[in-house]
Formats: structure tokens, C-alpha cells, sequence
């Protein structure tokens, strides 16, 4: 058991003194200390987090198969301590919050706008009271009921209500108030000084000691074949021109397992990706790595990209750069990522003054695959606003597909399961600094008994006129190697111990 040397007096203190005040009559306020750096993830890990309910079924009862819907969701605990997880690609900032302050759920894509402007007006309303605020924001793959996992619903923004920050200066910790009314701020600052208290800074070393279930997809490979043999006749009768077909892989995990240990081993093997968790109340969480960007745009300065066409990575290093000279050079993975280019181009160029994108194609690699990318850049035209940005960026066709609608239309119609926030976007909002990833490589944990867990991995690729079926099966294989591996490995690992 390792004690993190945290004393949160200066907080509490600043809190009690608040409480004597009148409300500052600003919608928020944002207060924080420094304190030592510690692992966030670890941090979350033992933080309390919404317990399930006693199980109906006996302990070893076979679980759903592979389904995400709702009949099969446990009876849970309602909990208001929900737990999210953000780090942005470069590694600058590190973010870890409990609880939320203030949230707007976004029920369909015609709310979003309106939720991520209200959630920039909040901060930017309350000046210097909430001058390092900043709100996240998660939205799923599409807004059609039996596309979202009902755990979740559509979207949220929010605002934490504590907030754990990690930068290159140091580590801070953070609470939220809305202070609009005296009343509120009576309560919210009790309620602070409670969740406060409750935080848990002993931090135990305890081990993984699990067993995995068999893999099962869904689709399974005949199923997926089916639904690429109706992509290409739409495809070829011009209906679309690219779709992106995904799949989940279930696994049982069965004993001790950490999904936080876990997310921490998939960002050392992707260093150079978006990481990010965010729990639904009944404990659900969604988690991934991605090397995608949706956005990030500082004050009207905007950068996203194209990332789509896929190799595997070669065991050696003259493997690597053939496989590598052959993706720079395969008109098929070429013609997919300049479809998500133009797209891209078309949707952002009527928001931007200007916009530009890098002349050729260059490679991004990562653990167990390589992607063809273009980076585009902008000047946003005054007064657009994150939400208009969302609304148009996403889903990009690396995820859905083009046209979008008939792309979108014809996945609700044939994946067979519920995307919820897979292929959505995660992220953080304010003013100044707005960034997010497409949740790409990422997967679903649920609870199903004390010792019993879930976990759903998602994995998708781009289908155009040419592209064959078993090179695709193989490429959600290769996507989800990396993480399978990494639940393998610590397997394998904690039969040792045993
Ligand atoms: C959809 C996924 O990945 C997307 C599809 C890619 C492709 O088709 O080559 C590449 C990168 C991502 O934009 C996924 O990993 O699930």
C-alpha cells in the first residue's frame, strides 16, 4: 500500500472561507492547490466507483452474448462520482476528474451546438473566477436509439467536479462551483467539501489475476462477409463511395482485472496517442488509446487530419519500410484517405478564411500498425463556434463513410450491433483550447457479477469498390492486436504469480 502525500487543507481551507461569502454571481468557479505529482490513472483506480447491485444471476451464469443492450444491463447503484480520463496526443496535459458540477446531456446531433456553445458561455461568463476551466465533451458514433448504448446515451458536456491536472509544471487538484445563486453555492460548496473528503489517497499496489473468456464477434466473420458483399453492390451501383464496417470482439474476464492498468500499458505502447475513459453512472466504462484527431483549434487556429488506409507493421526493420513504401503507394488506401480529405476540405473550408493541407500523404505508425495521413490546418472565419465545428467535422468518413448519410444509414442498417460511443469523439471545450479525438481503438467494460467482467474491443476499416474481404478481417485483427495482446500478456502473467 503506497500513501500519496496529498493534505488537501489549502482546498478545504479556501472552501470554508467561500462559504462565509455571498455568491460570486458568476456561473462557475474553479479553485485549486498544487500537490505532489502522482500516476492519474492509478489515482481513478481507487477512487470509489459505482458498485454493482447484487447480482440476480449466480456468479458463473454464462454471460450475454456479446450483446450491448439493454435488457441485458444489471440492476446498478446510481452513482454521481463518475470518473473520466483525458490526455491529449502530445502529452501536455493529463486530466483526471470525479464527479460532475454542471452537465447537459445531448440527446441527437441537432442539441449539439447548442450544449458545447453553453458549455464555452459558462467559463467564458465567469472570467477570472474560472480562468483554467475547461469542460469535456463525448458524443457516440450516431444518434439513432438502437446505435446508443443506453447507459450513455447520446452526448454530454460537462464540467468535473474535481479535477486531478497534470502538466509539464506540476500536478494540481481542482473543484468546481456554480455560484450564480447563494443557495446553490451554499450546497455546492458542501457537497464539495464531501467529495472532497471522500477522495482516497492510499493507493495499493494490488495485482491483475484474471482469466479471458473465448474471443466472439459480432459480427462474426460470415456476417461481416454478408454485409461487404451489400457495401460493394452499393458501392458499385454508386450509392456511396466508401463505408466503414466495424465489428466488437467480446471477451469474459473472469478474477482481479484493472481496466486502468490496462489503458496505462496500451498508451506506453502508442505513446503518441489520444488516451481517454469516461464512466456512465451505472459504472459502465468506455475507454481507448487513438491515435486520431477529430479537432484541436486554439483561439481560431484550427488542426485536423485525414487518417485512413492501414498496413501491419513488419517484424524487422527492412519489413517495416516495405510494408511502409507499399502503403505510401497503394492507390486503394490512397483513394480512401483522399475521400476523407475532401470531405474533410469541403465541410471545414466553409468555416475557415483559410484552409490548407499538407501536399503528399505521410505515414503515422504505431504498435502493430501503420496509417496513411494528411494534417489540415486553418484559420476559422470569426464567430464559429466549437459546436458548428463539431457538427460538421464529425463522423468523418474515416469512421462512417461518404456520403455521410447514406454511409450512416446503410451501417445502422447492417453492422448488427450498437456502435454507442465507438467512432464518437472525446474531448475537452473551452474558450481558448478545444481538442478532440475520434474514439477510435477503444472498448466497453461492463460489470456483470462481483469476479465476472465484460470487455467489448472495437475495431473498423474503410470499404470502397476493390477492397476484399478477408485483407479486412485481417486488418480489424491486425487494429486489435495491440490491446489483445496487452490482456493476454497480463493474463499469462498472473498465472505465474499464481
Ligand atoms: C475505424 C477505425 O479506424 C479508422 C479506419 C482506418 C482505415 O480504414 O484504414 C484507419 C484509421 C481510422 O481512421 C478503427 O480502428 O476502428
Amino acid at each position: 500500500m503506497q500513501e500519496v502525500n496529498v493534505h488537501t487543507p489549502a482546498l478545504t481551507n479556501h472552501l470554508r472561507q467561500l462559504l462565509q461569502k455571498p455568491a460570486p454571481g458568476v456561473p462557475v468557479v474553479r479553485i485549486e492547490q498544487p500537490v505532489p505529482v502522482c500516476n492519474l490513472m492509478s489515482w481513478l483506480e481507487y477512487q470509489k466507483s459505482p458498485q454493482p447491485e447484487k447480482s440476480p444471476q449466480p456468479e458463473n451464469s454464462p454471460q450475454p452474448e456479446n450483446s450491448l443492450q439493454p435488457e441485458n444491463t444489471l440492476q446498478r447503484k446510481e452513482s454521481n462520482q463518475q470518473r473520466s480520463y483525458w490526455r491529449d496526443r502530445d502529452a501536455d496535459i493529463e486530466i483526471a476528474t470525479l464527479g460532475q458540477s454542471w452537465s447537459m446531456p445531448v440527446p441527437t446531433r441537432r442539441e449539439l451546438p447548442e450544449a458545447a456553445d453553453r458549455a464555452v458561455s459558462l467559463i467564458n461568463d465567469s472570467g477570472v473566477w474560472a480562468e483554467k476551466a475547461r469542460s469535456l465533451l463525448w458524443l457516440s458514433f450516431s444518434d439513432v436509439d438502437r446505435m446508443v448504448w443506453p447507459a450513455f446515451g447520446y452526448g454530454c458536456v460537462y464540467l468535473p467536479r474535481i479535477e486531478m491536472v497534470l502538466t509539464r509544471k506540476g500536478a494540481t487538484l481542482a473543484c468546481y462551483l456554480l455560484a450564480e445563486s447563494d443557495e446553490l453555492w451554499q450546497s455546492e460548496i458542501v457537497s464539495a467539501l464531501k467529495q472532497l473528503d471522500a477522495i482516497n489517497w492510499q493507493i495499493s499496489d494490488e495485482q491483475d489475476a484474471y482469466q479471458l473468456g473465448p474471443l466472439r464477434y459480432q459480427p462474426e466473420q460470415a456476417g461481416y462477409n454478408r454485409c461487404m458483399a451489400r457495401a460493394k453492390q452499393a458501392l458499385a451501383a454508386g450509392e456511396m463511395q466508401k463505408v466503414v464496417l466495424s465489428r466488437s470482439a467480446s471477451t469474459t474476464i473472469e478474477g482481479t482485472f484493472s481496466p486502468w492498468r490496462l489503458l496505462q500499458h496500451w498508451r506506453m505502447a502508442n505513446p503518441r496517442s489520444y488516451v481517454f475513459a469516461v464512466e456512465a453512472r451505472n459504472g459502465d466504462l468506455f475507454f481507448g488509446c487513438s491515435p486520431e484527431r477529430l479537432m484541436a483549434r486554439r483561439g481560431r487556429v484550427i488542426h485536423t487530419e485525414a487518417l485512413a488506409g492501414t498496413a501491419p507493421r513488419g517484424s524487422t526493420r527492412e519489413e517495416d519500410s516495405v510494408l511502409e513504401q507499399s502503403l505510401l503507394n497503394d492507390r486503394k488506401n490512397i483513394h480512401e484517405n483522399l475521400l476523407v480529405l475532401k470531405d474533410i476540405r469541403d465541410r471545414l473550408g466553409i468555416l475557415c478564411q483559410s484552409l490548407e493541407a499538407d501536399r503528399s500523404h505521410s505515414v503515422v505508425k504505431l504498435k502493430s500498425i501503420q496509417h496513411l495521413r494528411y494534417l489540415i490546418r486553418g484559420v476559422l472565419n470569426a464567430g464559429v463556434t466549437d459546436g458548428e465545428l463539431l457538427a460538421a467535422l464529425h463522423p468523418t468518413p474515416a469512421v462512417g463513410g461518404t456520403s455521410r448519410e447514406v454511409a450512416m444509414q446503410f451501417i445502422e442498417n447492417h453492422e448488427g450491433y450498437a456502435r454507442g460511443l465507438y467512432a464518437g469523439v472525446f474531448g475537452v471545450v473551452s474558450p481558448e483550447h478545444t481538442e478532440m479525438a475520434v474514439t477510435i481503438r477503444s472498448g466497453l467494460l461492463r460489470q456483470l457479477s462481483n469476479n465476472l467482467q465484460q470487455l467489448s474491443l472495437f475495431t473498423g476499416g474503410g470499404i470502397v469498390q476493390g477492397s476484399d474481404s478477408v485483407e479486412e478481417w485481417k486488418e480489424l485483427n491486425n487494429k486489435l492486436a495491440t490491446v489483445y495482446s496487452l490482456l493476454k500478456d497480463a493474463e499469462q502473467e498472473s498465472f505465474a504469480l499464481s
